[in-house]
């Protein structure tokens, strides 16, 4: 679906280069959810807006940066594409983007029809007619009840839960290939935070689509992701099947973000979180990102080099000192 390689992402600032994203690769395929998962500021949010080519303009990416994302038409270089006509087959077509507050979304003085129909017909040659029949349809499949009125309604009409449902709606009617979903749970109470999680589920086995689920929550993760990649400063430092990584974390940060989830069946024991706060990204720590937080220094290496991407099994990877290719240093 889409593969990202050695991404690099830097931003001009006042200050000087800040390095928000760093040297990222990973792959999303048809009918899987990876979650993208880390600390606020850990670079989920830009890695995300980078695949549709939205950052903002002070953004510079690595040249070796590669973002490829693969349609039945061919392979996109998403990086390459400057013309906004060209944008147009990516953003809001082949990927769509949902997010924490579904008013974003929406525009508040459209019904949330015309605003679905627009964006159809942009991506489509669909007839207005078509278009409306479409974005009922897709109301009616995310689980919103008298569809046919819902669709002439404005956002703020619809509770909380309604209107995820209706923007993942509006996300999915152009039958995107990879559906980006940006703590799109977060605001939502806990029974309806299972719903959206049930739904989009169910969504990406019907759609076989793929989708990057971000969140700084790895129990939302366990529950909803098939692969987990983890960020810290801008680096991924582990990634695998979820059940594998928070069955057996290897770097000392995911032990950490695992340690400090409530444990349901020993709600005495204190919560532990990762000791420190991650560093500003003008102080990017030299070696590993880390060092400044890890209780498992191993020796100097952690603080002049950067860690090899180290394959623990087929599937599992890690960024870490501790490990070798022979093993456990
Ligand atoms: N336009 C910009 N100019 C300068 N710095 C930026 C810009 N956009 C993002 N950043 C910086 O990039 C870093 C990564 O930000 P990002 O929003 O991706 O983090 P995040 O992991 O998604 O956090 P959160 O969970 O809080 O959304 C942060 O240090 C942020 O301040």
């Amino acid at each position: 679906m889409i593969t990202v390689q050695n991404l690099t992402l830097q931003f001009r600032t006042d200050e000087g280069l800040i390095t928000a994203v760093e040297d990222v690769s990973f792959r999303v395929r048809k009918g899987e959810v990876m979650g993208l998962v880390g600390e606020s500021g850990s670079g989920k949010s830009v890695t995300a807006k980078a695949l549709m080519h939205l950052n903002a303009k002070n953004a510079v990416y690595a040249p070796e940066s590669k973002i490829i994302l693969h349609t039945d038409n061919g392979d996109i270089d998403v990086l390459s594409l400057r013309k906004p006509s060209d944008m147009t087959v990516i953003r809001g077509g082949a990927i769509s983007m949902i997010f924490q507050e579904p008013m974003a979304s929406f525009a508040p003085a459209m019904t949330i029809g015309t605003q679905m129909i627009e964006q159809l017909q942009l991506h489509s040659d669909m007839t207005k007619k078509q278009a409306r029949d479409r974005s009922i349809e897709m109301l009616d499949r995310v689980g919103i009840s008298d569809p046919h009125k819902r669709v002439d309604q404005y956002a703020f009409e619809l509770s909380g839960g309604m209107r995820q449902r209706a923007m993942i709606a509006m996300a999915l009617s152009t039958n995107p290939r990879l559906l980006i979903a940006d703590e799109p749970t977060t605001a939502l109470d806990v029974t309806i935070q299972a719903q959206v999680i049930d739904l989009m589920h169910d969504l990406v086995k019907e759609f076989d689509m793929g989708i990057i689920f971000i969140t700084h929550d790895l129990g939302v993760v366990a529950q909803t992701c098939d692969y987990v990649s983890v960020m810290y400063l801008g680096r991924l430092i582990e990634k695998g099947p979820v059940r594998e990584v928070i069955r057996d974390p290897r770097h000392p940060y995911t032990q950490g973000l695992i340690a400090a989830l409530p444990k349901l069946d020993d709600l005495d024991s204190p919560l532990t979180p990762v000791p420190g706060d991650i560093p500003s990204p003008l102080e990017r720590p030299r070696g590993c990102v880390f060092n400044t937080r890890c209780s498992k220094i191993v020796g100097v290496q952690c603080y002049s080099q950067i860690p090899p991407d180290l394959r623990i099994d087929p599937v599992h990877r890690v960024c870490c000192h501790i490990y070798t290719e022979e093993g456990v240093a």
